[in-house]
């Protein structure tokens, strides 16, 4: 059994911080550990408002506090967000999502990531990315 907690794990490299002052997100259960899927908790700031379109993976988010929104880009359709919520991207929905309060996050994705991935210029996480060592 794998156990760690929220503070050990940013000392040990696994808080990514968004370049785009968006979000950032630690990596509590990525690929190396073998369990097929990777979970992070992640904090939407308050005032983003940004595109995600993740090509390579299926996401699941779950929200645990804050308030916010997720907008489909396909139809435009708004979905709001408050504790409770879990949004699924299962058709690799490319969709923008605001917070108008700062969110935490409970992130589920399959593929699992390696570690270190932050958004390409198309809002994916690329396949392949450096793995966080503990
Ligand atoms: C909720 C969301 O998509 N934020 C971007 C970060 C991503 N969820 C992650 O955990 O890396
Ligand atoms: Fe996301």
């Amino acid at each position: 059994m794998i156990v760690r907690d929220m503070e050990s794990a940013a000392a040990a490299g696994r808080k990514i911080v968004s370049p785009d002052g968006n979000w950032d997100s630690t990596r509590l259960l990525l690929k190396d550990d073998n369990m097929g899927f990777s979970f992070h908790i992640t904090t939407i700031y308050e005032g983003a408002d940004f595109g995600m379109h993740y090509q390579n993976h299926l996401e699941s988010v779950y929200c645990m506090s804050g308030e916010g929104e997720v907008e489909t880009v396909a139809d435009g359709k708004k979905y709001p967000i408050k504790p409770g919520t879990i949004y699924i991207l299962d058709k690799h929905d490319k969709h923008i999502l605001r917070a108008f309060k700062e969110m935490k996050m409970a992130c589920v994705f399959n593929p699992p990531l390696h570690g270190k991935e932050v958004h390409n210029k198309e809002g994916a996480y690329e396949l392949t990315a450096e793995a966080v060592t503990d």
